[in-house]
Order: structure tokens, then C-alpha cells, then sequence
């Protein structure tokens, strides 16, 4: 019989609430991710999908409950100075910056991280290679998205954490999404996700968020 212990969870959220403006959003959540683990989280409008995202990447704290990342809880401050570094934030603010060329838009985020060489390949990968060199002015929504994926890729942290990545994609993008996804999980990354468009990821655990209050009729319930 081995008496070896099963290898600590990369990051456990234990009977985790979250409150925001003084309302509870989350409640009791439990979740436990090893690396190349992937959460999905759905949930109605205002359900706490991005709420949960911010507290990940330490924007809201806690009400109850803790989030341990090796074990560790992330809110001490000399944990989170580490945690913080080990995570790579999509949100739906691109931080595009208009005059900037395409490639500069992920170069920045890699030279802040004191790494280089990445964000052409990036870009490629992405289907924007021939715009490298143009300003960013110029990119549709659906390629600002690609923008910000080829940033996840170009500074290759490990824990992803992605408020509605397939937002504005066409259906090729979302395939390509799907793939870094697989590849970044493959190689021992995690990757949360937060979304209301279906998304293939293989053999991801899947929460989804209560609502929060009641619902009122609406106009669509008129309508049917
Ligand atoms: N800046 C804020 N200050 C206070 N409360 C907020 C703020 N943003 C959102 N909330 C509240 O937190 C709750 C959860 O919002 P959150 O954005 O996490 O939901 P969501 O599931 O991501 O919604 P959506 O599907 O619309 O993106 C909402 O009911 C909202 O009222």
C-alpha cells in the first residue's frame, strides 16, 4: 500500500463568498484545479461569472472562505505577490491602444515582463501576421480579440483567466481559441473561463452560477 499523498490541488477555492457592493454575489463556492485543469462558468446575466474572475486574479476579496494557491492562502500579501505573477487576465476592456502598431500592442505586455521574441509568432498564430506593422486603429472587433489572445500566448503565464474570450470571434477564431486553450492545458497550464457562448474544452468541470434574485417577467416572456 503506497502511503504517498495525492498531490495538493494548484488552486483551491474552499467554501469561497464573495460580496460586491455589500450584496452577496457568491456563495460557498468549492473548486479545486490541478494543473491542466479547466472551470467553465455559466450563469445568467449578473449570476457573479466575472465576479468570480476578479476575485481569481485578487481584485475582490473573499467574504468567507479562502483561496489557496500550492496550499497557500492568496490573500496574504506575500503569497499574492507570487500568485499575482503566475496569472494572465482576459477581460473584455482589450487595452488597445489605438496609435500603437498591432505588434507593439503585445510586445509592450511582453517587454513589462521583461521577456521578448514572442508576439510575432503570437500574431501568426492569431491570423494577424500581415497586420504586424499596421496602428491598431484599424482592427475590427473580432481581431482586437485575437490581439488579446496573442498577448495570453506572447507572456505565457499559467493560469488563464478569461472573462467571455469568444466574444466577437468568427467561427475560425473560436477554433483557434479552443486550440490554445488545449495546447496551454496540455502543457500544465490552467485556464478558467467565463462564458455564455459554447466552447468546446475537453473534459473541463463545469459550474454554473446561480441566480441571483428572482427573475421578473420580461418583455420576451410577453412575447412567447
Ligand atoms: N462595479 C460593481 N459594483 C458593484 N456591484 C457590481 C459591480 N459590477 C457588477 N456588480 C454586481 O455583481 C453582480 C455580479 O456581476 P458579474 O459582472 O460578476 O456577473 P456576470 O455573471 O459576469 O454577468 P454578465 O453575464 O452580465 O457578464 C451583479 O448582480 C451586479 O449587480
Amino acid at each position: 500500500m503506497s502511503l504517498r499523498k495525492p498531490p495538493l490541488p494548484r488552486i483551491l477555492l474552499n467554501n469561497v463568498s464573495c460580496l460586491r457592493n455589500a450584496q452577496q454575489v457568491l456563495r460557498n463556492i468549492n473548486v479545486s484545479i490541478h494543473d491542466g485543469g479547466a472551470l467553465v462558468l455559466t450563469g445568467v446575466n449578473g449570476s457573479g461569472k466575472s465576479t468570480f474572475l476578479r476575485m481569481l486574479a485578487g481584485f475582490s476579496r473573499p467574504s468567507a472562505g479562502e483561496i489557496l494557491w500550492n496550499g497557500h492562502d492568496v490573500t496574504d500579501s506575500g503569497v499574492f505577490h507570487d500568485y499575482k505573477l503566475q496569472l494572465n487576465w482576459l477581460s473584455l476592456k482589450n487595452a488597445i491602444r489605438e496609435k500603437f502598431t498591432v505588434l507593439d500592442n503585445v510586445q509592450m505586455f511582453e517587454v513589462l515582463e521583461g521577456k521578448f521574441g514572442k508576439s510575432m509568432d503570437a500574431l501568426e498564430l492569431m491570423g494577424l501576421g500581415r497586420l504586424a506593422n499596421e496602428k491598431a486603429r484599424m482592427l475590427s472587433m473580432g481581431q482586437r480579440k485575437r490581439v488579446q489572445l496573442a498577448r495570453l500566448l506572447a507572456l505565457d503565464r499559467p493560469i488563464w483567466l478569461l472573462d467571455e474570450p469568444s466574444v466577437a470571434l468568427d467561427a475560425e477564431g473560436v477554433k483557434l481559441l479552443e486550440y490554445i486553450i488545449a495546447e496551454h492545458r496540455r502543457k500544465g497550464g490552467i485556464v478558467f473561463v467565463a462564458t455564455h457562448l459554447p466552447i468546446e474544452i475537453e473534459d473541463a468541470m463545469f459550474l454554473r452560477l446561480p441566480q441571483r434574485f428572482p427573475r421578473r417577467k420580461t418583455m420576451v416572456d410577453l412575447l412567447d
